[in-house]
Parts: structure tokens; sequence; C-alpha cells
């Protein structure tokens, strides 16, 4: 297939409104690929490329050599140029760097030019066509969506279920199963404002599990290999030495656990999330740019890594794609700006318009992050575990997680167990969470114990409970702040992700609970991400994802989806979700009209 036709089959989708219309467009080309273009041109059509690493940045791409007349490239081209690209390595690489990808555009037409460089530049990455694509494989192969839904979710890889689909139907998808080694999108949780809202839905018996405000570690482990991945799939092995030599202790030879991992005082509470977020600096592995084995380790970790053998993970890093699909009036003291009585226009915020590409490097991780990597020298995770999906040859992903539990129970330690009780009634789940909020904790998690484990699923079988509402909303736009906070970027436009067009849906604006050190921050991290700098608005590619802490939804016509937070302010900045991961417009109008908690 020539490249062209990806490329005009992108432009149609971005300019078709309707879902169905979208998916459509998208199934002709991939019907359209050839067997052995179809993990090129799936990722392509995913906003993404198949190679995870080119080594080619932002000043690369920045002058372009005259674009072609014709077009010529065919997907196996441009494919086969960058394979190349990728591959350059040693001496002298940058100039071959350079030679390789001036070739490949000096091919390109001027809109195969600009595909290309939003895809180099991760710019397409948000997954505006990555959640339309399950539908469109599905239609293209003609096999059950939630067949193609299943593959990816035990995969994590869109590429290699579009060439499974395409190429042997139904049949050779349904193959597909949890491979050890292989890390399978997790399960996560609906909310719940109280614990008896909770088990309306789980109904009694439940379980109530203690809610650990750490960071999400899934684990693999065969025979001495042992690989531990984040909640968006990428491989942290080296940066947590101290799960890996606990999961070294289980009497199991083949095991994959989910869990949380965190840091602890000496007393046992939890040390401030950051701290534990600095460990697994989940932002830069998410963008692709792999943390060093050993940055950001505590000395006395990092030394007990070296005392031990070496960590042994299974081989190649895993294709890490963002999880799949799925997770304000403004008051008025939200809505005040810097500059007094400004109203933010109603105007719908979609993704970024194609604009030059901020450089492609690992951002900086948030102050509070920075500092506590500085802080942390006795900082040492701890493992807990909730769950157990594998267990010597046997697959439990579709056992209830009574079963599930059990085995975990006989496999693993009680001190490495996640908090957990059964309960009967309101009043002993009641308990338990004020039980989990006295010993310092985030708050519980109520579990059916009749559900499988649902990869990748929000579904009714886990429920959060929290004190207060969260929303992890994406930051779309900054204003610049006046007085005190003059030259400083302020006030942020707030997105909640919409699932049926890839876009965002503006639900308000916040500077409340914004430090001094954090408005620093922010003002170069939104000033990289920036592609449109007004004087007084700063436009952002949507990629900064902020957790928001407000006192409900209610209506306002003012903005595009009908829905305003009230009393929204800054959390924390949340550097181990992407944007494709934030909670969706969905989810703020199940808040809205009562059906759900924050
Ligand atoms: N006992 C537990 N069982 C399940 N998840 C737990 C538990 N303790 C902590 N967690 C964390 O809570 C999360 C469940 O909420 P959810 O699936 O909505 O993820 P999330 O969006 O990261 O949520 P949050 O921001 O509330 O942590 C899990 O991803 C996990 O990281």
């Amino acid at each position: 297939m020539r490249f062209l036709d990806l490329v005009a089959t992108s432009a149609a989708v971005s300019a078709t409104s309707g879902r169905r219309a979208k998916v459509e467009l998208l199934a002709a080309a991939l019907r359209g690929l050839a067997p052995d273009e179809i993990p090129a041109g799936s990722a392509y059509l995913a906003g993404e490329l198949r190679q995870r690493q080119t080594g080619v940045g932002y000043a690369a791409l920045r002058e372009l050599p005259p674009p072609a007349a014709q077009p010529v490239l065919t997907v196996t081209d441009v494919d086969t140029a960058i394979d190349a690209i990728a591959a350059v390595a040693g001496p002298g690489s940058q100039a071959r760097r350079r030679e390789l990808l001036g070739r490949l555009f000096t091919a390109a037409t001027a809109d195969e030019q600009q595909m290309l460089v939003r895809l180099f530049s991760g710019e397409l990455r948000q997954g505006a066509q990555a959640g339309l694509l399950a539908d469109a494989i599905a239609r293209a192969a003609e096999v059950p969506l939630p067949a193609v839904r299943r593959a990816l979710l035990l995969t994590g890889d869109l590429k290699m279920v579009a060439a499974t689909a395409l190429t042997g139907g139904a049949a050779a998808l349904g193959e597909i199963t949890l491979r050890v080694g292989r890390p399978l999108a997790p399960m996560l949780a609906q909310s719940a404002p109280s614990v008896d809202q909770a088990l309306a839905v789980t109904g009694t018996p439940a379980v109530v599990d203690v809610k650990l405000d750490g960071i999400r570690i899934q684990v693999h482990r065969s025979g001495d290999e042992i690989a531990v991945f984040t909640r968006s799939l990428d491989e942290i092995t080296s940066r947590v030495p101290e799960v890996v030599a606990a999961v070294r202790t289980l009497p199991a030879r083949e095991i994959v656990l989910d869990g949380e991992a965190i840091a602890l005082d000496a007393a046992g509470r939890p040390r401030p999330f950051q701290e534990t977020a600095s460990r697994a600096a989940t932002r830069a592995a998410t963008r692709g740019a792999r943390p060093s084995a050993t940055a950001g380790l505590s000395a006395e970790v990092a030394a007990e890594q070296s005392a031990n053998e070496p960590v042994r993970s299974f081989g190649a890093a895993p294709v890490g794609p963002a999880a799949p699909a799925d997770r304000a009036t403004p008051t008025d003291s939200a809505t005040t700006t810097g500059r007094a009585g400004h109203q933010e226009p109603a105007t719908p915020v979609g993704p970024a318009p194609a604009q030059l590409p901020a450089p492609v490097r690992p951002a900086p991780a948030a102050p509070a992050v920075r500092a506590a990597a500085g802080s942390t020298g006795t900082s040492v995770l701890t493992p807990y575990f909730f769950d157990l999906l594998h267990l010597d040859g046997t697959d439990l992903l579709d056992a209830p997680g009574r079963e599930r539990w059990a085995a975990l129970a006989e496999t693993v330690a009680a001190p490495q167990l996640v908090g957990r009780v059964t309960v009967e009634n309101v009043l002993a789940a009641a308990d338990a969470f004020a039980a989990a909020l006295d010993a310092g904790q985030e708050g519980v998690v109520v579990k059916s114990p009749d559900a499988p484990y649902e990869a990748g699923r929000r579904g009714g079988g886990w429920i959060k409970v929290k004190p207060r509402h969260t929303l992890d909303l994406v930051v779309l736009a900054v204003e610049w702040g006046s007085g005190r906070r003059r030259g400083l970027l302020s006030n942020l436009h707030l997105g909640a992700r919409d699932p049926d067009t890839g876009g965002f849906v503006m639900l308000g604006k916040t500077f409340k609970g914004l430090t001094d050190e954090l408005l620093r921050w922010q003002t170069e991290r939104f000033l990289e991400l920036a592609v449109e700098r007004g004087d007084w608005v700063v436009r952002v590619r949507p990629e900064q994802v902020v957790e928001i802490a407000f006192d409900g939804v209610q209506t306002s016509p003012r903005y595009p989806g009908g829905m305003a937070l009230r009393f929204a302010r800054v959390v924390r900045y949340r550097d181990d979700k992407s944007a494709a991961e934030a909670d969706t417009i969905d989810m703020v109008r199940a808040i809205h009209t009562g059906r759900v908690g924050g």
C-alpha cells in the first residue's frame, strides 16, 4: 500500500466526526494492507511508529528538505527506512541518522512529510485513533470485537493483534492467552462515594482491601527471570530491586502477581506519594526514554542490588503502548484568573493542531518528585500483592476472586499481602474503611469474590472508595499569571478525555493548590509542550495529567460538555499516567448524575 493512502486515511479520520464513519475509514485502510505491512501500517493508523525508539529528536525534524512532487513511498519503504534509522549506533551515528532521515523526507510529499514529523515526534500518540482501532480491526477481520479487545488487553500490542486478526481470524485470536513475561493490562476499579454504595454494586459477602497510595506493579517470574511492569506496562525491573528480591523468595516456578509498591517510613506509615513515584520515574519510562538502570535508586538499594546477583529480566523490553482505552463552574474561585473578569469562551477542545512538535525528550519530573528523589536516601519500596493471575502453568484470570486470593494467600507470606478483610455487612465495611484511613492509607477497594480478573476493564468487580473526590484530567492550556504570579504560567485549563473522539472536553480551570515550586515547574513544562504561545493563554499538547480534587460536578452552559467542576484544586501531577489513561467525560457525567464518586 502507498504511504500516502494511510496519510489520507489519517486526515479523513480527523476530519470526520462520527465514530462509526471513523471506524469504517480505518477498517478500509487495514483491509488494504498486505500481510507484511500490517504491523507498520496499523501502528501508523494508531499514530505510532512500529519502532519503539528511533533516536530522532526534534532538532532533526526542524529543517526538512523540499518535498517530493509525486508520491512514491510504500508503507514498507517507510518502515524499512525507519528500521535503518533506528539501527544506527556508534561513532558518527548522528550524521548517519540525519543522512538517512534526509533521504526518507526527500522521497516524501508535503503531506507525507507532515505525517512523518508527527509520527516521529509522538504528536499523534495520544490515541486519537488508537481507541478506534480495536473496532476497526474487528470490522476489517470480521471477528467479534470482544475477541479483539481481549487479545489487546492480554498482549498490549496492537500491531500484533491486528496482524493476528487479519491473517488468522477469530481462531488465531483465540489462541492468544496470558504469557508469563508479557505484561497484560491491569484490572481497574470503578469509584463509589461511600462503602455502602460500593457494597450495593458488589453485594455481600465482599472483600475490603486497603487502598495503598503507591505505584501499581505487575510482577512476572519464570524460574530465575523476573520482570516488573508499571500500570502503563513499562518495565521497571532494574529500578525496584526490593520487589525482585521479594518475588525471588516465593515458592513458585512461574507466577504473575498484581500489587502495589509503596515507600513507608520507619513506623510503617506511607511516605508522600511523590517519594514512591520518584523511585519508579514512570513518566520517563512512559515517554519511551528508558531510565538508566540505577538512576533514582537510593544508595542503599543500589548497593544491595550490585551485591546480589544481577537482575535478570525477560529478554526484550515489552512493547509498551498506552493502556487500553478506558480511565470546572468552574466555580467563581476557579474561573477568577489573573485577568479579572475574563471568561473563557465555551469552545470544544480537541487534539492539538498540527504544529511544530516540541522536543522529543523525557519531561522533567514534577518538583515534588524531584525534591523527593534527592532526599530519599533511605527510601525503600515495599511490595504488597493483592492478586494472582498465573501460578505454575495455571492461568487464573477467569477464576473467581475467592479462588485467586486463596491461591495468593498460600503462595505469598502475610506481610507481603495487602490488608484485606471479608465483610458481610455495611457496618463491617465502614469499620475497615475507617481503619484504613487511620493507618494513613488512601481508602479501600471493595471487591466481589465472584468476579474474574477483568484485564484492562473498569468493571463492577472492584470499587474504590476514597474520602475525597479526585479526577485525573489533562491540561489543555494555561494562562499567564498576574501580580505575584506575573511571568509564571498559572491558571490551568482542564479537560476530560472523550473516548469517542480521541479529544478532550474542557471542564473548567484552576490555579488553586499550586505552590511556588509547582508554578515554576509547570511554567517550564508547559512552555515545552506549547503549540500556541499567546500573551495571555498558552495552548499545549494535551499530554500532562494532573490530579484534581473538587467538591462536585455542576451543570454549566459555559463549557462544551455542559458540566463544570466545583472548587477544583490541584492535588499533584500524575507522572505515572499518560493522557490516554486520564479520566473520561463519561466518568464525569456519572459523577454529575450521582452514579459514582470521584
Ligand atoms: N488493594 C488494592 N487493590 C486494587 N488496587 C489497589 C489496591 N491498593 C492500591 N491500589 C491502586 O488503586 C488503583 C485502583 O484504582 P484505578 O483502577 O481507578 O486506578 P487509578 O486511576 O490509578 O486510581 P487512583 O488514582 O485512585 O489510584 C490501582 O490501579 C492500584 O494502583
